[in-house]
């Protein structure tokens, strides 16, 4: 049995409660509820209470005793931080590209040339099971010391059924071994791999019809995303890689109009997706059709920072009614960043959004693009006691001091993971 937590006196706790069976958008994501000086009791990994510190030492009087207790005064309380879009499990790096990139060379230049996707593609192919868990640990590891408890991860990497499911396999058993939990999605058509390069419809029937159907008959993944961009998959391409994963019971999401506008929009909300990813570019058309149909668009301040691309407009979205999510997008090429903190700032910064919106966006409404919006991304009772504490005043205190990881201590599954910015993961599975 694992000892009840009694987060005690928070200065400010963030609970995002009461929006778990709808993402927040609109005037909405900006409301969020703040409680002062409060209380947190955990206990058998489930928040049991959060209210007034008075109430809570009331109600557990008689338990003081049995708890850890946590003093949080002067700080910050959030539901761990949720990251729905992420490419985990890869081996090998990419600095020189980014040396190329500063030196004028384009994301798609390098790509088309045989680099970027296609260069972790043959790191990630000739790595083993052990090698790719090994690295991605230690991401997990820094993910979690950013106050992330729980991550999407996509395959895409692979290019091929045996290697897609190398990746998906790893990704399994990070979330056995690690303290992060990770959904995973299957991104087979993530590249046409060189050995397609001249018949890339070969390559859309081979995933449709080999290696959709395995990864679910293998239960790898949950969804199913495509990159949707000119000169990797059409928007017709698409629709068919998405059409044979919703038949196989993988929910659709889009990396959408990420360097061009490109439809991939439009094709996320006709397809019914739970989310279109990136939208740089997306058209106004793209943008309200969104809104329609409640798809969340899962935007990557960090990813358009690093590759020194205006960022997508979340201000427009969000005032057009679309639910808005951020994530890293961390992945070796276009964004080799852990920092949901530092996302936030720039989604601040760079994406015109407000404070409580970008805590909307990585908590609650991140859930929800993972569909795990019943379970985590809110402090309420009953959901799982997945908390982060920062060691700032208050949540506008976050993003002004900004660039700093700011995480004091993790709480994950009722578990202390992190404490005074240490790893504290009490099996050493956590360690290299
Ligand atoms: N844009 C496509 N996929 C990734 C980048 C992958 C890579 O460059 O390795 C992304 O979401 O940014
Ligand atoms: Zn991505």
């Amino acid at each position: 049995m694992k000892k009840p937590i009694f987060i005690r006196n928070a200065n400010q706790i963030v609970t995002l409660e009461g929006s778990s069976s709808k993402p927040l958008a609109g005037k909405e994501m900006d409301q969020i509820q703040i409680l002062a000086n409060g209380s947190i009791w955990i206990e058998d990994g489930v928040i049991q209470f959060v209210g007034s510190d008075e109430e809570a030492a009331e109600l557990y009087i008689n338990r003081l005793q049995e708890a850890d207790i946590f003093d949080a005064t002067g700080k910050l309380v959030t539901p761990g931080l949720v990251d729905p879009h992420t490419h985990l499990v890869f081996a090998g790096s990419r600095e020189k590209e980014f040396g190329m990139r500063l030196q004028g060379a384009t994301y798609m230049e390098i790509m088309n040339n045989g680099g970027g996707i296609h260069a972790t593609t043959s790191a990630t192919r000739e790595a083993s099971h052990q090698t790719l868990f090994k690295e991605s640990r230690k991401r997990l590891d820094q993910f979690l010391l950013h106050g992330v408890t729980t991550i999407e991860a996509k395959s895409g990497y692979g290019l091929s059924l045996e290697h897609e499911i190398k990746q998906l396999e790893v990704a399994r058993k990070l979330d056995e071994k690690h303290p992060i939990d990770i959904i995973s999605t299957f991104m087979g058509a993530h590249a046409v791999p060189s050995e397609y390069k001249k018949n890339p419809d070969d390559f859309v029937d081979y995933v449709i019809n080999e290696m959709i159907p395995e990864v679910a008959r293998l239960k790898l993944a949950e969804f199913n995303d495509v990159f949707c961009e000119r000169g990797v998959f059409t928007p017709e391409q698409s629709k068919r890689i998405l059409e044979a994963g919703l038949k196989h019971g993988l929910t659709p999401k889009v990396h959408a109009d990420e360097i061009e506008p490109f439809e991939g929009a439009e094709l996320a909300a006709s397809i019914g997706a739970i989310s279109a990813e990136h939208l740089l570019k997306a058209s106004d058309k793209g943008i309200k059709a969104l809104a329609e149909k409640g798809v969340i668009a899962v935007l990557l301040p960090g990813t358009a920072f690093f590759l020194m691309a205006e960022s997508a407009n979340g201000r427009k979205m969000i005032d057009a009614g679309v639910p808005v999510a951020l994530s890293t997008d961390c992945n070796p090429g276009s964004s080799p960043t852990v920092s949901m903190p530092l996302v936030m700032n720039l989604g601040c910064l760079r994406m015109g959004m407000t404070p409580a919106e970008v805590l909307t966006a990585c908590t609650i409404n991140a859930a929800h693009a993972i569909n795990r919006a019943n379970e985590i991304g809110s402090l309420e009772k009953g959901k799982k006691a997945d908390v982060t504490i920062f060691d700032v005043n208050n949540y506008m205190d976050l993003q002004y001091r900004y660039g700093v990881n700011h995480v004091h201590s993790v709480i994950k599954n009722g578990e202390v993971v992190v404490n005074r910015g240490r790893l504290v993961c009490n099996n050493t599975r956590t360690r290299s």
